[in-house]
């Protein structure tokens, strides 16, 4: 092909690869015309320089694509250099290049160039044809999307730098700013973060770079640079780094992320890649792929497959074993210890996450169970398939009415009409021009709420009494706390009582010191520096250009942010950056002094609010839309609508029997009272709206919840609206009236810095109407039964952890639990408690699998 691929009005500038191909004479006065040739010659050299291996198997693989996009990407640059092209010209003119008619065509994978859609009641297993106009829309292995042009340091691909001077080391940013400070949320549980977590891993999970070689993450500290893997980027270590100083270390591992590629593999700066996909729709469950879940099913009346491991005891069962790749993720401490498989491989990161991925799948076995019951003439498919719509449902309704609107607050809620509709389907109607991908500056820092991480994970028992805790850095990637009988249950119910750290800058040493630490080693990797660093390969834009982007004004000068962050915070921030121009999205943004009433400040609940907007309305499938077959009927939402995170726990729990309403939220006994699961208080989602014949039910092996009686839980007075927590403004009952009290009244990050004007200090009025319960739920904080985790060689402190103090948590004074834990106090520490449950577990895990083996050929 000869012909201008694309012209640029300015300087005319022609390129050696046209008169390589003898078609100089395109050079046009004025204008650049950027030739088919020079593309297509550019193409193979980079091809040449970088290598494109041929894909090793018959489905393509995230290497596979970082492969080809690391050739585009210096397809571009070369071209960008040959004609000198301005940034601009880069960013907005080079993808503008019909690729199709360059030779990059052969090489791009077919579904990046327009696949047909038909139109179905399910979801794609990839997440393609959510839009049918633009196919890859929300796909999986799809490229995130900006809303603001890379800050690459070359405009094409290098990591961003600063605009006055180098960028502080990310590690020197996250021992200044982000250090352990202990504080806790006023009423925040840790479900919260857990919920966050995996809603996390259901919409983003961006490729790593491997080494071709060894198919491993490229090592890159004590790496001659000659030898060093292109996408290495470690992060330096400064010599006086009180803690790595310890050990001498001086670099901190880190590797790019894979290059991805464009719709049409057009031309352009390097983006990042998406392994699952984009939309809210329950991935993290059961795979971004056909195969991937193909895996998980049992192929047996629409079930998933499950570990039956405590069968003999009558408890319920687990997720299923990890048997391929038993490595990936997991930290096995002997060969015959597996880890769990699940939708998405981060299953095993930590129990809390794991224990989310448990109940949804017990969940989907109920409800699939009930299904069959219901219309026995459904097939495996049918039942699966319907099943897994309705968890999807499910999901999108517990992030929408019980985790957003703590997070985010009720006007920002508002303000971007995620509000969800209380009756029939929603008002306002699907957007096919929005597109339902993820936003980088999402995925790479506004949503990484690393900050809410506790420093222990606590177990407490069905009575809501602590029982025990282990530290966070220690079962991290080991979750074989699960394979003694009822332990998952004790997470249950941990989730619901323990409460969150602080949305706050300050972050546990658990992951800024320890982060998958060695069982062999006493230093692990720092996931504050990570997310700075990140953000850094990502080309992500600096936290005064989102500020910006979300209506706030640009800071010109320091001056500009003064009343921004804590006032230490501030000063450190001056005192490590040249310019506000150079300060990094994640860790200004995480802190920001909270909203009033939410927990996140103006930029990251813009970001945040920006992408859950696109992921309501971009989504064809969402549980509220009407008009596509996936619609579900007006009864079948009304059913949705009652699920709840709390119901979940009820029905997929062997022995919890009382929950609080909202399980994000601390009991609390006028507003957020505990309640017997079999009350009424809990409506259950009634699956005969499913029904599609009347004749065919067979009798449920499920008591009817709806139907059980509401006399005993002192409750029986309210109706079941709940008006007294409809008045409070909790989350998914309207917002209240009166505009002085916040919805987060009782989720309030509390903090030392908050300003005394916010809305925190409005008095707030509990409701008359509130029915006494028959016994109070407040109970006194419990006193730990084992040693504290980390121990004080002076005092019996146990700093970073829980101070189980008893006390209601309710006052403002209070908000100080634990002392931070010093360097030097670490330093002269013992080494970390030794460890003995890896061999408690073994024993339990073999015993378990030996008496299986006996009694069911398992
Ligand atoms: C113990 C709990 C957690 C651990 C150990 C953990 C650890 C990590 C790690 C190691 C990464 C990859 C960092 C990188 O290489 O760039 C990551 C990414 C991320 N985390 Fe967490 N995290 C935890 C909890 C959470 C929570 C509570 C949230 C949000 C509410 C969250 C949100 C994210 C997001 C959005 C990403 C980016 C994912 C991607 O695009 O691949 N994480 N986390």
């Amino acid at each position: 092909q000869s012909g201008c691929a694309l012209i640029i009005p300015g300087i005319g500038k022609s390129s050696n690869l046209d008169r390589f191909h003898g078609s100089d004479h395109l050079a046009i006065p004025g204008e650049t015309c950027v030739t088919y040739d020079s593309v297509n010659a550019a193409f193979q050299i980079a091809r040449s320089k970088i290598g494109l291996p041929a894909p090793k198997g018959k489905t393509l693989t995230d290497q596979d694509i970082d492969n080809l996009g690391n050739v585009i990407v210096e397809t571009t640059r070369i071209i960008a250099h040959q004609y000198g092209l301005p940034r601009d010209a880069v960013y907005n003119g080079l993808p503008l290049i019909d690729t199709k008619k360059t030779v990059i065509n052969k090489f791009c994978p077919a579904y990046l160039k327009n696949p047909k859609c038909e139109v179905k009641r399910y979801r794609e297993y990839n997440g393609m044809c959510n839009n049918l106009e633009n196919p890859h829309w929300g796909a999986a292995l799809t490229a995130n999307r900006r809303v603001l042009p890379a800050a690459y340091a070359d405009g094409i691909s290098a990591p961003r730098e600063g605009v006055a001077g180098p960028l502080p080391s990310p590690r020197l940013v996250s021992a200044a700013v982000h250090r352990d400070l202990g504080y806790h949320d006023h009423a925040v549980t840790v479900f919260l973060t857990a919920w966050g977590q995996a809603i996390d891993h259901d919409l983003t999970l961006t490729a790593d770079s491997k080494d071709r070689a060894t198919d491993e993450d490229p090592v890159c500290c004590d790496i001659p640079p000659e030898k060093s893997h292109p996408s290495c980027l470690p992060i330096e270590i400064p010599p006086n780094d009180k803690f790595y100083s310890l050990f001498r270390k001086r670099c901190h591992e880190f590797a790019r992320s894979a290059a991805s590629l464009k719709y049409e593999c057009k031309l352009g700066p390097r983006t990042q890649l998406n392994m699952v996909t984009h939309p809210l729709d329950a991935n993290f469950v059961y795979g971004s792929n056909k195969e991937a879940s193909d895996t998980l099913r049992a192929f047996r009346r629409g079930m998933m497959k499950s570990f039956p491991a405590f069968k003999e005891l009558g408890l319920r069962e687990l997720l299923p074993l990890r048997m391929e790749n038993p490595d990936d993720g997991c930290l096995r401490p002997s060969p015959d210890i597996f880890c769990f498989s699940a939708g998405d491989g981060r299953v095993n990161q930590q129990p809390m996450l794991t224990t989310i991925h448990l109940l949804l799948l017990r969940e989907h076995n109920r409800i699939a169970t009930e299904l069959g019951r219901l219309n026995q003439h459904w097939d495996d498919e049918r039942l699966f398939q319907e099943t897994r719509h309705i968890i999807a449902a499910i999901v999108q309704h517990i992030t929408y009415s019980e985790f957003l609107p703590m997070v985010l607050g009720r006007e920002v809620m508002t303000r971007y009409n995620l509000i969800l509709e209380k009756n029939g389907y929603t008002k306002h109607r699907y957007d096919p021009s929005l597109e339902p991908s993820q936003l980088d500056a999402f995925g790479a820092a506004a949503f990484r709420l690393h900050t809410l991480l506790p420093s222990t994970v606590e177990r407490w028992n069905k009575n809501h009494k602590y029982h025990q805790s282990r530290r966070l850095s220690e079962i991290l990637r080991r979750p074989f706390d699960m394979y003694k009988p009822g332990v998952c249950d004790e997470y249950m119910l941990g989730m619901m009582n323990q409460v969150a750290q602080a949305m706050d800058e300050s972050m546990t040493q658990e992951v800024t010191n320890h982060l998958f630490q060695d069982e062999d080693k006493r230093w692990g990797l720092d996931l504050a520096a990570i997310n700075i660093q990140r953000g850094r390969d990502h080309g992500i834009p600096s936290y005064n250009a989102f500020r910006e982007y979300c209506g706030l004004n640009r800071a010109r000068s320091w001056d500009d942010l003064i009343g921004v962050f804590t006032n230490e915070t501030f000063r450190a921030y001056t005192a490590l950056y040249s310019h506000p121009d150079d300060l990094d999205l994640w860790s200004a943004g995480i802190s920001e002094k909270s909203r009033p009433g939410s927990l996140v400040g103006p930029v990251f609940s813009c970001i945040i609010a920006k992408n859950f907007y696109n992921l309501k309305f971009g989504d064809r499938f969402w549980y509220e839309n009407q008009g596509y077959p996936s619609a579900f009927t007006p009864d079948q939402i009304r059913e949705i609508r009652k699920s709840r995170l709390s119901t979940l726990v009820c029905d997929n729990s062997d022995t919890a029997d009382t929950v609080q309403v909202y399980a994000m939220v601390l009991p609390d006994h006028d507003i957020n009272p505990r309640v017997a699961c079999k009350s009424g208080v809990l409506q259950r989602m009634d699956l005969s709206a499913w029904i599609e014949n009347p004749r065919s039910p067979s009798p449920s092996i499920y008591p009817n919840l709806n139907a059980l009686d509401t006399q005993n839980d002192g409750l029986d007075n309210l109706d079941l609206d709940l008006k007294p927590f409809k008045d409070m403004g909790l989350p998914g009952f309207d917002f209240p009236k009166f505009p002085n009290i916040p919805i987060t009244a009782v989720g309030a990050n509390l903090k030392p810095h908050i300003d005394p004007t916010n809305a925190y200090n409005t008095n707030f009025v509990p409701s008359k109407d509130i029915v006494p319960l028959e016994k109070p739920i407040h109970q006194e904080r419990p006193h730990f039964v084992e040693p504290p985790p980390f121990r004080h060689p002076q005092k019996n402190c146990c700093p970073g952890s829980f101070n189980p103090v008893n006390r209601p948590l309710r006052r403002r004074h209070d908000l100080k639990i634990s002392k931070p834990l010093s360097v030097e106090n670490r330093r002269s520490d013992k080494p970390l408690r030794k460890r003995k449950h890896p061999s408690r577990t073994r024993n339990t895990f073999r015993d378990i699998i030996e008496k299986l083996e006996k009694k069911s050929n398992l």
